[in-house]
């Protein structure tokens, strides 16, 4: 990214952040970003890291080549209506928003250059994964740009398919409250076993931690992983054989097509708002 790429985020909420922090981690310029932010604790923590907040739309928006919209989905077309002014001809519009379709934003800001995204929280520890459409109309070295942006806080994968988007919502933009709701679990298992609270949890992320960075790591597939965790007739089988009568699998499915079907229902939602 050159360092004269100015990039604003509308909306400096929690995703903001998460991306925000990164961008300016690789550019170590507080300067390169500009962040519309109404609500005042969430400005303040901008102006902490030195980026210069905006509370209603003016021109130094139109002097950021990337927009990036981080506002909830119901908020977007009102946020959309008062930022549009200020929108140049050549401006590329990033959008985090989950089920928003690229062509509604396109209907709402009558402009071609929209990138969707979905990325997810672990961003803010620089190991997020992003999901990435591009109109055929955006210019090739705006998509490298989004992408080295993006790839600031984690891996990027674009996809051909718009539709895509919705399934990586279900996995990866959805799939950190997943485990974290394993780790609760694994935690409240523990306590229920006896162990203190702390070290029910230090124990619990401590193996979600080591299980992610070994799979990562390691060039055998998680199947395989499992199975070396697994002696016949030992505890882990017992355990498995419980998670497999209760259709573990079938449920985390189910849950994953739960969310993506939420992501296409907001999609219909969004593009019959006039
Ligand atoms: N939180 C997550 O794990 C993920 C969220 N997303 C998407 O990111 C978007 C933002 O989500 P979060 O960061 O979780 O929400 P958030 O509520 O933390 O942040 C949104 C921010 O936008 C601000 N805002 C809303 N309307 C505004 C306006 N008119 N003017 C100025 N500021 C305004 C709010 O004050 C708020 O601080 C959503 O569309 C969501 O679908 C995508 C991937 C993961
Ligand atoms: O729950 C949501 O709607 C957002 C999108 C993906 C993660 N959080």
């Amino acid at each position: 990214m050159s360092q004269t790429t100015k990039i604003a985020f509308i909306g400096g909420g929690n995703m903001a952040r998460a991306l925000g922090e990164g961008i300016l981690a690789s550019t170590s310029s507080p300067q390169s970003l500009v962040v519309l932010e109404r609500y005042e604790q969430a400005a303040q923590v901008w102006r902490d890291l030195g980026v210069d907040v905006l509370t209603t739309p003016n021109e130094q928006l139109s002097a950021c080549h990337v927009w990036i919209y981080a506002v909830k989905p119901q908020d977007m077309q009102q946020v959309v209506q008062v930022t549009k002014p200020y929108l140049q001809s050549d401006t590329l519009v990033i959008s985090i928003a989950a089920g928003l379709e690229v062509a509604t934003l396109e209907k709402w800001l009558n402009h071609p250059y929209i990138i969707r995204t979905m990325p997810n929280t672990p961003a803010f520890v620089r190991k997020g994964c992003t999901g990435l459409y591009a109109t055929p109309a955006v210019k090739q070295s705006d998509v490298i740009l989004a992408k080295s942006l993006l790839q600031s806080v984690g891996i990027v994968t674009q996809v051909e398919q718009e539709a895509l988007l919705d399934a990586i919502t279900g996995l990866s933009g959805s799939g950190p409250a997943y485990v974290f709701l394993f780790i609760e679990a694994l935690i409240e298992g523990g306590i229920k076993l006896g162990l203190a609270p702390e070290e029910a949890k230090a124990l619990a992320i401590q193996t979600v931690l080591g299980a992610a960075i070994l799979a990562d790591q390691s060039d055998v597939e998680p199947a395989q992983l499992r199975q070396n965790v697994t002696s016949k007739g030992g505890t882990t089988a017992a355990a498995l054989d419980y998670f497999k009568q209760q259709e573990f699998e079938e449920i985390v499915a189910q849950a994953m097509q739960a969310a993506t079907l939420r992501a296409k229902e907001l999609s219909t939602q969004l593009s019959k708002a006039s």
